[in-house]
């Protein structure tokens, strides 16, 4: 079943096409990561897709309803995490899930949420005491609490320490294994990498690439580097049959390979070199001297 159907989709700002004929779909129990550089009109998208901006042209389903017609019940089916949460600096993180819980007909429990997203100890403390990641956390809490089927993630670990990321992710983890489709926006490429079961790379408006992360851009398919140190210099080749090089190296060195390292180009890499035409502000790596290309 297909959770989101995206077709022809556009959407301008005055002379500015935010998004420029966008086709997608992603399907039911999804993890979705939309990936861009800023101003690729990610927010604009599902901000089209929540109902909360409406579309200049094309279709848009959600659950099979256009957002535009969505009423209470369709709502309550949805989760909604935005960039930028509002105040209610007088309340407690309890209080204000207890009451978005009471809006929903199958809530999670209060305190199920507040564990879930690592909130317990500051459970009946004033929102105005939270630092700006445990506030976030509790943005993910009220995204959560009404046990929705698909889940929308603007940004969602902006400022989070790497300890509060790692249990963010075993949270989607576990949410996706519960079934929720889940569609999330962000600019860490480890965290697309390590949630997503496909990413899509817009930029102006328009798709660029959409696949596996390990896919995307033909990355499965590109060459290794080998690298390692000889003669108290580092050296490298790129090869397409890595292993082959490394058993050559073994055999020359009569064993263990100096500081032997093979790597492939990471997601970030993949990511950046999509963009590029697209961001006036990206310098290409140069790469390293003694890097060499071996024929296969
Ligand atoms: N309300 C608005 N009025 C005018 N222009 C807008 C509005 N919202 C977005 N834009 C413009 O539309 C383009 C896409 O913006 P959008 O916020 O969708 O990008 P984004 O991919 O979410 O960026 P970021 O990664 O910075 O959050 C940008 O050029 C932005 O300046």
């Amino acid at each position: 079943m297909t959770a989101i159907s995206i077709r022809g989709l556009v959407k301008t700002y005055g002379d500015k096409r935010a998004v420029d004929e966008l086709d997608l779909d992603i399907e039911a129990g999804e993890v979705f990561a939309l990936l861009g550089p800023n101003g690729a009109g990610k927010t604009t998208t599902v901000e089209i897709l929540e109902g909360f901006r409406t579309a200049d042209a094309g279709t848009v389903q959600v659950l099979g309803t256009d957002p535009r017609d969505a009423d209470r019940a369709w709502r309550n089916r949805i989760g909604i995490v935005l960039q930028t949460s509002s105040g209610l600096d007088l309340l407690t993180p309890r209080e204000i899930l207890s009451s978005t819980a009471r809006a929903y007909a199958t809530p999670r429990g209060v305190d199920e949420v507040l564990a879930s997203v690592g909130l317990q100890e500051k459970a009946d403390e004033r929102i105005a005491g939270l630092s700006g990641g445990q506030r976030r956390r509790l943005d993910v809490g009220l995204g959560i609490v009404g046990r929705p089927e698909l889940l929308f993630l603007d940004e969602p670990t902006t400022g989070f320490d790497p300890k509060a990321r790692r249990d963010f992710w075993d949270l989607i983890r576990s949410l996706a294994d519960e079934g929720t489709t889940i569609l999330l926006t962000t600019h860490y490429l480890d965290e697309a990498e390590h949630l997503a079961d496909r990413v899509g790379v817009i930029a102006a408006g328009r798709l660029l690439a959409l696949d596996t992360p390990a896919n995307l851009g033909g990355r499965a398919d590109d060459e290794a580097t080998v690298s390692w140190t000889e003669d108290g210099q580092r050296r490298s080749l790129v090869t397409s049959t890595p292993t082959l090089e490394v058993q050559r190296l073994a055999e020359r060195f009569g064993g263990e390979v100096p500081e032997l390292a093979v790597s492939r180009p990471s997601l970030e890499d993949t990511y950046l070199s999509l963009i590029a035409p697209h961001v006036t502000e990206h310098v290409a790596d140069s790469p390293a001297d003694t890097t060499r290309k071996v024929p296969a």
